[in-house]
Parts: structure tokens; C-alpha cells; sequence
């Protein structure tokens, strides 16, 4: 049993066939290199020359949260980063811009805590967007409403009977930064070796939770900071702390859109109450269109389901098979480039060796 690995989440049923000796946990990313720690000390550490020939894509890179089997130069606190260990969750979304691209937001996640502010910023259609994120993840999702000091009771009520209506079987807690009110409620959740992920849009107090639930000294993993190559100290974003209670927590920087790379199945989950009217259709194949019998009409019709609520459940899985044709677009190009290039250096072969 290694205790400094225990400290960051480690356990020995995970990776039984690597020596722990060789495991680190990923606890920051800055650009192609990645600061890790095996619980005793921290490296500033790049993957191996083998590894980039083998990655396909974003996903095989590591990411905040992975473990990962090194090569540890321990005099110089560097490490060499010769593969990822399997993850048991991964949080992905398409990337940011044009590109059809999956960008990895943090791994290896017990819980995700989904925040989003009381206030104008509240957006149920988000918070939708984000529960399917959660599951497709893997890790459990868990709504954290912030600015709870800025409401009367009343207008409380009303605004989380709101956010209810969507987050079926998702637990939601309700807190103020300001007056610590419903902190304490997260603790169920952050328990020693559990890691949790916040994640939210720009402004929502996601940096302020952390300040709070880290109030009584925010035990980095180990405190060196590691200068970049012009010798400035390097602002991280995502970042994995450890808390007080033993619970790891990593913080992401605010999300202007939240664009999902893929999760039908997490839209079944998420959206059970519209499965479940769908199921009850005479049609299996139903479009919930002008079928006879549609159940998801009838309960549009009597108020069962709400408009908007259909209306999101559609658009979400329009969107998943959008970018399902495009990932599978992008692959077949993929494809064909690697024959092209491969008949031009036969061919190339073929020239050198004089054949025809
Ligand atoms: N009234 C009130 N204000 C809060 C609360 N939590 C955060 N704030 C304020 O909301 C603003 C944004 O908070 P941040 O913690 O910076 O938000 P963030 O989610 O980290 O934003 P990014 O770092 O851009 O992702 C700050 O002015 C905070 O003081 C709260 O519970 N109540
Ligand atoms: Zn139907």
C-alpha cells in the first residue's frame, strides 16, 4: 500500500499490474507540459517521444486528474510520461472554434459539481447541457445552485423548483459563498481519495467555492512551483488541490458554451422523464410527430411535459448526430490520407528500387 499515491485517490484495486513506485497523478497542465505528483513530491514532467508517436488525438494526451506510469529523474523533480493509466471517467467536450475536436476537461472524476448562480445567469438549458456532459463522463453529477444570500425565500423556492424540473434524480444544494450557508452540505461528497470537478460558466463563483471549501488552507499537493522555461511563474487553470478533509478537488476555468462531443445514452439518462412518455407511445418507432397514440404529445397537450424541456431533448440529440456525422467525416478523411500517403512512399519505394 502507498500511502502518498492513497493521498491523491489512488487505491491498490486500481492499476494491480503497475508498480506503484512508477504511478503519478496529472495535477496541472500547461501547454505540452504537465505537472504531476506521486503524493511525496511533485515533477514537472512531458510525455515520451514513444507515447507522441502512438497518440491519435487530444483524448490520449493526459489531462488533469490522470494517472499516469513515469520515468522519474528525481535530483532534477522531472519525469517522463511514457503512458496513461485506463481512466475510470473522463469529462470531454468538442473543443472550442471550428474543429471538429474532442478536448478532455479532467479524468478520473468521482463527482462532478455542475455550479451555476442563482441569479440572471440561471439558465435550465444549461444545466441540461451539462448533466448529459456528466453522465456521458461517467462521474455522478450533482447541481450546486451559488449566490443563495442575494434571495428571499420565496423567490429560492420558485427558482429551484425550476431547476428541479430538469435535473431528474440529480442531487441540488443550494449555498452562499458569502455566508457559508449550505457549504457544509457539499462535505457528503468530499470525502478523503474522492475526487470531484467543478465545472460552470464564467462568474458563477466556482473560484470563490473553492476559496471557501479550502478556507481552513488550501493543502496544495506539494507546494514547489514549478517556473516555466522563461523563468515566470506559470498561472494554471485547471488545478488539483488538496483538501482538508482529504478530498481532492480540481477547478476548471469558466466555460462560455458547453458543446458535447458525445452522450445519446447520457440523453436517455438525463432526460428519463421524456424516455419514459416516449416508451409509452404506440409506435416503438414513434416520431412524437402526428402519430396516432404518441404519449409525448399527449403529455405536451396536458402539461405532463413542458415545451421547452421536448424542445431541448430534440435539439440536444440533433446536435449529438451532427457531430457524430462530422467526427466520422473527419475520420474517413483521416483514413484516406494515411492510403494516399501510404501509395506515395510505396510508390516512392518502388522508384528508388527501380521497379515499374
Ligand atoms: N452574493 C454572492 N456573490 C458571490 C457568491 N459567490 C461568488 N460571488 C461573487 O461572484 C463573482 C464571480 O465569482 P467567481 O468565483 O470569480 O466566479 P468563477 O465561477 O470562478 O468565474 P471564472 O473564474 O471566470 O470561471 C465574484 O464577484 C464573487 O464575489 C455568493 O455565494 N453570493
Ligand atoms: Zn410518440
Amino acid at each position: 500500500m502507498n500511502i502518498n499515491l492513497t493521498k491523491l485517490g489512488w487505491n491498490e484495486t486500481l492499476f494491480t499490474k503497475t508498480d506503484p513506485a512508477i504511478i503519478a497523478r496529472v495535477i496541472t497542465v500547461q501547454r505540452n507540459s504537465y505537472r504531476i505528483s506521486d503524493g511525496e513530491m511533485e515533477y514537472l514532467a512531458h510525455v515520451s517521444g514513444k507515447f507522441l508517436n502512438a497518440a491519435n488525438g487530444a483524448i490520449d494526451f493526459p489531462t488533469v486528474g490522470d494517472w499516469v506510469a513515469v520515468e522519474k529523474l528525481k535530483l532534477e523533480k522531472k519525469a517522463v510520461i511514457q503512458h496513461v493509466l485506463p481512466r475510470k471517467s473522463q469529462l470531454v467536450r468538442q473543443a472550442a472554434g471550428d474543429k471538429t475536436e474532442a478536448q478532455l476537461v479532467a479524468a478520473n472524476l468521482d463527482t462532478i459539481f455542475i455550479v451555476s448562480s442563482l441569479n440572471d445567469d440561471l439558465n435550465i438549458r444549461r444545466i441540461e447541457r451539462y448533466i448529459v456532459a456528466v453522465y456521458e463522463s461517467g462521474a455522478s453529477p450533482v447541481i450546486v445552485l451559488t449566490k443563495k444570500d442575494a434571495y428571499e425565500e420565496e423567490q429560492l423556492t420558485a427558482l429551484i423548483a425550476q431547476v428541479e424540473t430538469v435535473a431528474i434524480g440529480v442531487p441540488i444544494i443550494v449555498v452562499s459563498n458569502i455566508t457559508g450557508e449550505g457549504i457544509q452540505d457539499l462535505n457528503t461528497y468530499l470525502k478523503p481519495a474522492e475526487t470531484v470537478a467543478l465545472v460552470g460558466s464564467s462568474g458563477v463563483g466556482k473560484s470563490t467555492l473553492v476559496n471557501v471549501l479550502s478556507e481552513r488552507n488550501v493543502q496544495k499537493t506539494k507546494d514547489v512551483r514549478l517556473d516555466d522555461s522563461k523563468g515566470r511563474h506559470t498561472t494554471t487553470h485547471r488545478e488539483l488541490f488538496v483538501l482538508e478533509s482529504g478530498a481532492l478537488l480540481i477547478d476548471t476555468p469558466g466555460m462560455r458554451e458547453l458543446q458535447l462531443w458525445d452522450g445519446e445514452a447520457a440523453v436517455d439518462t438525463a432526460f428519463e422523464d421524456v424516455e419514459d412518455f416516449a416508451s409509452a407511445c404506440f409506435f416503438s418507432d414513434c416520431q412524437h410527430d402526428t402519430e396516432p397514440g404518441c404519449r409525448v404529445q399527449e403529455a405536451l397537450a396536458s402539461g405532463e411535459l413542458s415545451q421547452d424541456r421536448f424542445d431541448s431533448y430534440q435539439k440536444l440529440l440533433r446536435e449529438l448526430a451532427f457531430e457524430k456525422r462530422k467526427q466520422d467525416q473527419k475520420a474517413q478523411l483521416e483514413e484516406k490520407n494515411k492510403w494516399k500517403q501510404r501509395a506515395k512512399n510505396m510508390k516512392a519505394t518502388y522508384k528508388q528500387r527501380g521497379y515499374k
